[in-house]
């Protein structure tokens, strides 16, 4: 393998074809994640508010490692490191929790949520 690099713009035709192909599908994919953390963060929105309503507290680490060992398994599954798969939710649970906190304080200090 070569070790000097071709800018894109000059690579063969039937290469720049295949690259464009392929990163419309990456475009693709990255819209439907988009979408669908959004929709997952109108749920966890909705778990918060109902959580602060009810007094309970913002996280659930016997729901969170439940659902870290079922995504390994999923992530196994379908040939994707289960480590980066981990960590990717505990990213987003941690976000999530960070919502569930400012839910909770507003709803304590009779902000509207
Ligand atoms: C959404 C919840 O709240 C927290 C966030 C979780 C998540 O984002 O999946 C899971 C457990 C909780 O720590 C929940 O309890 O279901």
């Amino acid at each position: 393998m070569s070790t000097s690099n071709t800018a894109p713009g000059d690579a063969d035709p039937a290469v720049r074809e295949e690259l464009a192909r392929l990163r419309d599908s990456i475009d693709n994919i990255d819209a439907a994640v988009v979408h669908m953390l959004a929709e997952r963060f109108k749920c966890t929105q909705q778990v918060g508010r109902l959580k602060a309503l009810h007094r309970l507290p913002p996280a659930d680490p016997g729901r969170e490692a439940r659902q870290i060992a079922r995504l390994r398994a999923l992530a196994e599954d379908a040939r994707l490191d289960p480590a980066f798969a981990e960590k990717f939710l505990n990213f987003i649970i941690a976000e999530v929790i960070r919502h569930h906190e400012r839910i909770a304080d507003d709803t304590v200090n009779g902000a509207t949520p």
